[in-house]
């Protein structure tokens, strides 16, 4: 039976050692343990990840113990050294990327030896996931530790189902480029079919990178790599509602906070709950309550602040000094503000079971949830699945992605500590009606985009992009198809074929004026055109003078301009007697503006077409102005007859009735089925020509997956080696 193999970098379950050196086991805090902890033990599947621990030589048994008591709980151990720890996890994962995607640059470290823990680790999960999977699993890599590990599996398992979401915040290019390994991070999470964000902004940062720095644009988010496509898009972790909202409702809850409430008096309770991180903004929260105290003093000995930090990272430098920072803070303000029957701030330096969150989350009138970056923050959304009476309000930062779900929360900017000083007030004073309203309208949200919900939109997806894939006809060419083709063509009498230029015979050129026939398609031209039932038809979009010269020796025939311009053997460029040109006029004006705004843009002029060229344009600027010009002649064309199309670093604007598919009806040859009838092109120019063969012809995409050609080709060197062996046969 097909199963779910997740991976990720930490397992939900934390194995530790005690005083004694005696193993415990203990659920994983943080967000990705605690969504997907839900969901792994359904069935055959299973989570491959660290346990959390190293084991030296001597403590094999233990290891053994270890791995047999995860194993029976569907879980998949992969250990790292203690040299992998440092480097790996500590290192590259929390002192390169975590700072680097969370907009804190300025505490990343670049370090090759890092990196090359990094991939070395990567591998080892690859390896380990190759172990378990069988070709019609699904594999579900997650988070930033791992973003080698899609590319790696992919080259073993060309067909397997993989998908890759990432937890925290994808930045944008102008800091993600700022790694060094950036083009080795993105090709290894594109080894995926499917990727995920929590968040739109998180998604549109990613497709910029890969588009700056891989140079592959998107199409509505969808990709194509290496001919494979690949779907980006974003899926907002849910939280597992009922787990929460029925631990609120548990007795053992109620009685905790009772026992809490007795302990802390009768006083507005405000509550944040982070890991240790500096993304949490935990110091600039503790200022915030400090100006708060001082600003209100009339909440002095009436509001206290209950804050856990769990420990996170702690060997990691930032994360120590942090730990520092946040001790100081806080003594500091109970200091100045505390008095014997008020601590300001009830601090809690370590985990707690969910009961216990479940009662901190009831007792609380306000959650202060104000991270200065934070892929989604699942903190507030418990908060809020716990509030079983709808009292409370939630003071939630932007910069987490949950803000983009729970806009009826008080929204804050982290770093204007007065906005959030007089959130504070406003929480404690908001009217019961309106808290009860607010929370009524979150909780309806993260109720049905809960965990199972985003378990199943992902892996839904996931099966669809695979189908999808399957289903798009044309097939990768492999070596038996290349003997059936090359057999076909030695077999019949005569034969016609129709062979695209730019993307197909040459290489795609930045300067449209370089991709002139080098010898060895000189060669080859010469080759396939000795014997006179064979019939070259160069299908192009070039303008007739420019193919006459660079081909016009060979004893070819011609399509230019997309079919505007026709050239059969033994006869002159003919033209179709009814077009008209007069058209350009209008349209040549408004592609000259953009050129003037557009540096490195410039247009061809055609007989019967005009077209607009960004090859050499800034990545991203080119695309722009290019659905500028679409949108802008979208009205103009269709009302003079003009068709507009969007095609590789161009945007062409030609007569309606003219295409390559039109054009080869010339040939009445292609209808006869005892010809062997091909087709080669590249780009959507050659779709209509695609279209518009006869069933038994061969049709061959360059370049691309999703195509109407029945076969598809890596490049222009494996089109010249077929139609070698073809000249040769
Ligand atoms: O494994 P650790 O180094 O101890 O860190 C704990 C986890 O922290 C991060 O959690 C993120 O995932 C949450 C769920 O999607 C999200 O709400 C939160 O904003 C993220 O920070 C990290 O991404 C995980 O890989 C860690 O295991
Ligand atoms: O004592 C604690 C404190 C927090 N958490 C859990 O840790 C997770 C924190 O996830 P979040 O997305 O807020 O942040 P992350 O730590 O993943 O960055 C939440 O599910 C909390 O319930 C926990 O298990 N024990």
């Amino acid at each position: 039976m097909a199963r779910t193999i997740i991976v990720s970098n930490r397992l939900p379950v934390k194995v530790q050692r005690d005083s004694n050196g005696d193993l415990q086991y203990k659920s994983s805090e943080g967000g990705l343990a605690t969504g997907l902890g839900s969901i792994y033990k359904d069935g055959d599947n299973v989570w491959v990840g660290w346990p959390g621990l190293y084991f030296k030589d001597k403590n094999k048994a233990q290891k053994a113990e270890v791995t047999e008591k995860l194993t029976s709980e569907n879980m998949d151990p992969v250990y790292l050294s203690e040299s992998e720890i440092k480097l790996f996890y500590e290192g590259f994962s929390n002192e390169t990327l975590w700072p680097t995607f969370h907009y804190f640059n300025q505490y990343a470290l670049y370090k090759k030896s890092y990196y090359d823990a990094y991939k070395k680790v990567n591998q080892k999960f690859c390896d380990a996931v190759l172990e378990l999977a069988n070709p019609d699993d699904t594999i579900w890599i997650h988070d930033y530790q791992l973003m080698l590990v899609p590319d790696m599996i992919r080259q073993k398992l060309p067909d397997a189902s993989i998908g890759f979401f990432l937890h925290i915040p994808f930045p944008s290019f102008e800091v993600f480029r700022l790694l060094p390994w950036r083009r080795e991070l993105l090709d290894g999470v594109l080894g995926s079919d499917l990727v995920g964000f929590h968040t739109y902004d998180d998604m549109r940062h990613f497709l910029s990178a890969v588009s700056r720095i891989c140079f592959i644009g998107n199409q509505q988010g969808q990709i194509t790599k290496d001919r494979r496509t690949i779907m980006i898009d974003s899926f907002p972790i849910g939280i597992d509602y009922d787990k929460y909202a029925n631990s609120s409702a548990a007795p053992s809850t109620l009685s905790k906070e009772v026992k809490f409430r007795t302990s802390m008096g009768d006083q507005k309770l405000m509550l944040s709950i982070d890991r240790l991180d500096y993304s949490k903004g935990i110091a600039a929260r503790l200022e915030i309550f400090d100006i708060f105290l001082s600003k209100y003093p009339e909440y002095q000995n009436k509001i206290s602040l209950i804050m856990v930090v769990v420990p996170s990272r702690d060997t990691v430098e930032k994360y120590k000094n942090l730990k520092e920072e946040v001790d100081l803070l806080v003594g500091r303000i109970n200091g100045k503000y505390g008095s014997m029957n008020w601590t300001p701030i009830h601090y809690f330096y370590r985990s707690f079971p969910l009961d216990d969150l479940s009662a901190f989350y009831r007792m609380a009138d306000v959650a202060l949830v104000t991270p200065m970056r934070d892929g989604m923050n699942l903190v507030c959304k418990e908060y809020v699945a716990s509030k079983l009476d709808k009292k409370g309000v939630l003071i939630l930062s932007e910069m987490a992605g949950a803000s983009k779900e729970l806009s009826e929360a008080l929204i804050v900017n982290p770093n204007d500590k007065h906005q959030v000083v007089d959130a504070i007030y406003k929480a404690l004073t908001m009217p019961v009606e309106e808290q009860e309203k607010h929370m009524a309208f979150m909780q309806k949200a993260i109720k049905k985009f809960d965990i199972h919900h985003w378990v199943k939109l992902f892996l839904d997806r996931l099966n669809s992009v695979k189908e999808q894939q399957k289903v798009m006809g044309t097939k990768v060419m492999d070596d038996s198809m290349v003997e059936n083709i090359v057999n076909e063509f030695k077999s019949k009498e005569k034969r016609l074929l129709f062979l695209d230029y730019d993307g197909t015979l040459v290489p795609f050129n930045s300067d449209p004026k370089e991709a002139k026939p080098d010898d060895e398609l000189r060669n080859l031209l010469t080759q396939l055109t000795a014997d006179k039932n064979t019939n070259v038809v160069i299908i192009s979009g070039r303008d007739k003078d420019t193919l006459q010269e660079w081909l016009g020796e060979f004893d070819v025939e011609f399509v230019g301009e997309h079919g505007v311009w026709l050239k059969m053997r033994g006869e002159d460029w003919k033209t179709i007697d009814s077009l008209d040109d007069s058209w350009k006029d209008a349209i040549r004006p408004i592609l000259e503006m953009y050129t003037d705004k557009t540096p490195r843009s410039f247009i061809e002029e055609k007989d019967y077409s005009l077209v607009w060229h960004y090859r050499q344009v800034e990545t991203g600027l080119g695309e722009l102005r290019a659905r500028e010009i679409i949108s802008h002649l979208k009205y103009l064309s269709s009302n003079m007859n003009l068709e507009v199309l969007e095609g590789n670093k161009v945007v062409e604007i030609k007569n309606l009735e003219i295409n390559k598919g039109k054009a080869t009806s010339r040939w009445a040859d292609t209808k006869n089925k005892n010809n062997f009838v091909f087709a080669v092109g590249d780009d959507w120019t050659d779709e209509d020509t695609f279209k518009a063969m006869p069933k038994h012809a061969c049709t061959i995409k360059v370049g691309d997956l999703r195509s109407a050609a029945k076969y598809s080709v890596k490049d222009h060197f494996a089109v010249r080696e077929l139609l070698s062996l073809m000249a040769n046969s």
